[in-house]
């Protein structure tokens, strides 16, 4: 029997003391695992307001207490959202009792909410994330026509720019990262004269967070109560996966907002997003509200895809996200998109199906087939049409 989670619960427990504008919870013997929670606010004004007060306030007692008060507010008049923040640090040790903890806490987060903000800066040093972003501006500068010679047969690689339905968002998709060697190709491509040190960032990023997002599928395996072999589910899950440096451009309009990317659950199995700290990723509440992520600077953003919902029959929520733009800042964003290799069939366990709460809602499909359907058709529930039981 697998345990379920309770919506919205785990998160009311966790309102623990503010760092850096991040609440955290001490780990038991020495800061092993530190959990913690972001508040999002679906009011923009309340949000606006919360930003302001922490960023002009250089004391984190009284952020604490500002930010008390803006949640009671809020709470008061029913309209905030909680998605979770965790904290990953080197010595989660699998199988440990910190471990366990953590992984309901995942689980129910990918559950709830289908996505869950993570700081890991022990696992991936925070001035890794900023060299990337910061040469991924040099990568965008690039003239048009170098960046156009990016090309591959594969949807979400190669170079995409100038589409009129999302002229904002330009976008390099890099496949199989650590397997190949990909990341020179696309380098020698992009820099003819050299730029290793290009290179080695988006290859080192790449496989660090490929393997953040393996710990995190193995924690839902955990979390499941599901016997070890479905690692192996897990490992073929991840067994490919695309690295994608997003550019999106400031509105030219003086509009408040504009789309940078359409509303859309991925495709793939489990995304891991950083940022260079401007803001913009919506993801769609379960009633139907757009919430605006507010991502800690150094943080991540853990996006559960149709693949894991579909394995997980149903449970894990595939949340729908899009990027809205405002302000004067371009937002630069790296995306790890772990998936399965095309001829990898998913396949939901048997004991995550039950004929009465939990019947089986998909069955078995090839992964290039499910992709090449969307592909084709670009269905909203792609998932649904074509595997739906
Ligand atoms: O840029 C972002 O934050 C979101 C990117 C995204 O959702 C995607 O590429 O699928
Ligand atoms: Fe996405």
């Amino acid at each position: 029997m697998v345990e379920e989670a309770k919506d919205g619960d785990s998160e009311a427990e966790e309102l623990l003391p503010v760092r850096d504008g991040v609440s955290c919870e001490e780990g038991g013997g020495g800061a092993l695992i530190h959990s913690s929670i972001i508040t999002l606010m679906h009011n923009k004004d309340a949000l606006t307001h919360f930003r302001k007060i922490n960023k002009n306030n250089p004391h984190p007692e009284n952020r604490e207490s500002n930010r008390q008060e803006i949640i009671e507010r809020m709470e008061i008049k029913n309209e905030i959202t909680m998605i979770p923040c965790f904290g990953f640090c080197k010595g989660l040790e699998e199988g440990s009792e910190e471990w366990k903890k953590m992984s309901k806490k995942v689980r129910e987060a990918c559950e709830s909410h289908g996505c869950f903000l993570l700081m890991c800066d022990e696992i991936i040093p925070k001035g890794l994330n900023e060299e990337l972003l910061k040469q991924m501006e040099a990568l965008f500068d690039l003239p048009e026509e170098t960046k156009k010679k990016h090309i591959s047969p594969k949807a979400y690689s190669g170079y995409n720019g100038k589409d009129p339905v999302i002229p904002l968002c330009e976008s390099f998709g890099v496949d199989d990262v650590h397997l190949s060697d990909s990341a020179q190709t696309f380098t020698n491509v992009m820099w003819p004269q050299g730029n290793p040190s290009f290179c080695e960032t988006l290859r080192t990023m790449s496989i660090k967070m490929l393997d953040i997002s393996f710990l995190i599928m193995k924690m839902i395996v955990e979390g499941y109560g599901l016997p070890q072999h479905y690692i192996s589910d897990v490992e073929n899950m991840k067994s490919s996966c695309n690295s994608r440096l997003i550019k999106y451009h400031v509105p030219e309009s003086n509009n408040d907002c504009e789309t940078g990317l359409l509303s859309h659950s991925d495709k793939n199995t489990l995304t891991v997003l950083c940022q260079n700290g401007v803001q913009g990723l919506q993801v769609l509440s379960r009633d139907g509200k757009w919430i605006e992520l507010e991502i800690p600077q150094h943080g991540f953003v853990v996006i559960v895809g149709d693949v894991l919902k579909a394995w997980s029959n149903g449970r894990l929520h595939a949340v729908t996200h899009r990027v809205m733009m405002s302000g004067e800042k371009e937002r630069y964003t790296f995306g790890v998109f772990a998936k399965p290799k095309e001829e990898m069939v998913i396949e939901v366990p048997h004991e995550l199906v039950e004929d009465k709460v939990h019947p089986l809602r998909y069955r078995p499909f090839n992964y290039g087939e499910f992709l090449h359907y969307f592909v084709q058709t670009l269905k909203e529930n792609a998932l649904q049409a074509f595997a739906g039981v």
